[in-house]
């Protein structure tokens, strides 16, 4: 996978450059490029934002510099257009579905807006030359996209194949099935007056296997509601019915 970040802050994108997803791009399973939007501005002062027309608070970003960068950017391929994901608060929620989705593409470009936003002729304009996703990292207000770009390329990353060392882990994480994950212990068994749940060191792997489940469904909905009334009929097996 080709992924092509835009920022003004191409420095904000450098943890990219360390752990799996570091390692990733050293193994070449990953292709990741950061360009800095101010390389595609043509005046002297390197203007990439304007006040904003109808008034109001702020700056917006220009969209020449944008259209610029974008056309650098995107591969040229004739059977599929790459796509193009915006971070913004107006944007559909990022999830596990979106980043397994997202994880299928050749090529991913990321554009990091900032003041307040991007001219919406960049998007409209984009439409013919990219599929455009106005995303959502969740519902509060960053200063930038670069934030949401960093979660992003983590969460779809470590979906790469051999990206991560056991693909066993990313089965049964939070939201893999629509369920949050189990808690988790290691040694010692005993410490400052808290212990290991002892099924879980009974050895009996069917039991601990339905002890995790519960504790799956247990944690779900105390804590995400929400989550449950998603729950797909079918994923409910008997044993997870008694676990309820
Ligand atoms: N999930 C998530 C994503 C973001 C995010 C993503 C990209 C940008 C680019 C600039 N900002 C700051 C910012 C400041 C003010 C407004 C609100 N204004 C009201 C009228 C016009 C705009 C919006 C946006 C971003 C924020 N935040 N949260």
């Amino acid at each position: 996978m080709r992924i092509d970040v835009v920022s003004i802050f191409p420095e904000y994108l450098a943890p990219l450059e360390l752990s799996l997803i570091g390692k990733a791009r050293q193994d070449g399973l990953l292709e990741l490029n950061v360009h800095d939007l101010r390389t595609f501005t043509t005046d002297k002062h390197r203007t990439v934002d304007d006040t904003p027309y109808g008034g109001g608070a702020g700056m917006v970003m220009k969209p020449e510099p944008w259209a610029q960068a974008l056309e650098s950017v995107a591969a040229a391929r004739e059977n599929s257009k790459p796509v193009l994901i915006v971070p913004s608060p107006a944007g559909e929620k990022f999830n596990q579905a979106l980043a397994y989705e997202l994880a299928e593409e050749e090529q991913l470009v990321f554009a990091c807006g900032r003041y307040e936003g991007i001219d919406e002729r960049v998007i409209d304009w984009a439409q013919d030359h990219f599929r455009v996703r106005p995303v959502s990292l969740g519902d509060y207000v960053l200063n930038g996209g670069e934030v949401a770009v960093l979660a992003m390329v983590e969460a779809i990353g470590r979906l790469l194949p051999g990206v991560v060392g056991n693909p066993e882990s990313l089965v049964e994480e939070s939201h893999s099935d629509g369920l949050l994950e189990y808690p988790v212990y290691t040694k010692p068994s005993a410490w400052r007056d808290h212990d290991v749940p002892p099924i879980l060191l009974s050895g009996n792997h069917g039991k601990i296997a339905q002890w995790r489940r519960h504790e799956q469904f247990r944690r779900t909905a105390e804590r995400r509601p929400d989550l449950m009334e998603g729950l797909d009929a079918g994923v409910l097996s008997r044993a997870d019915r008694q676990a309820l």
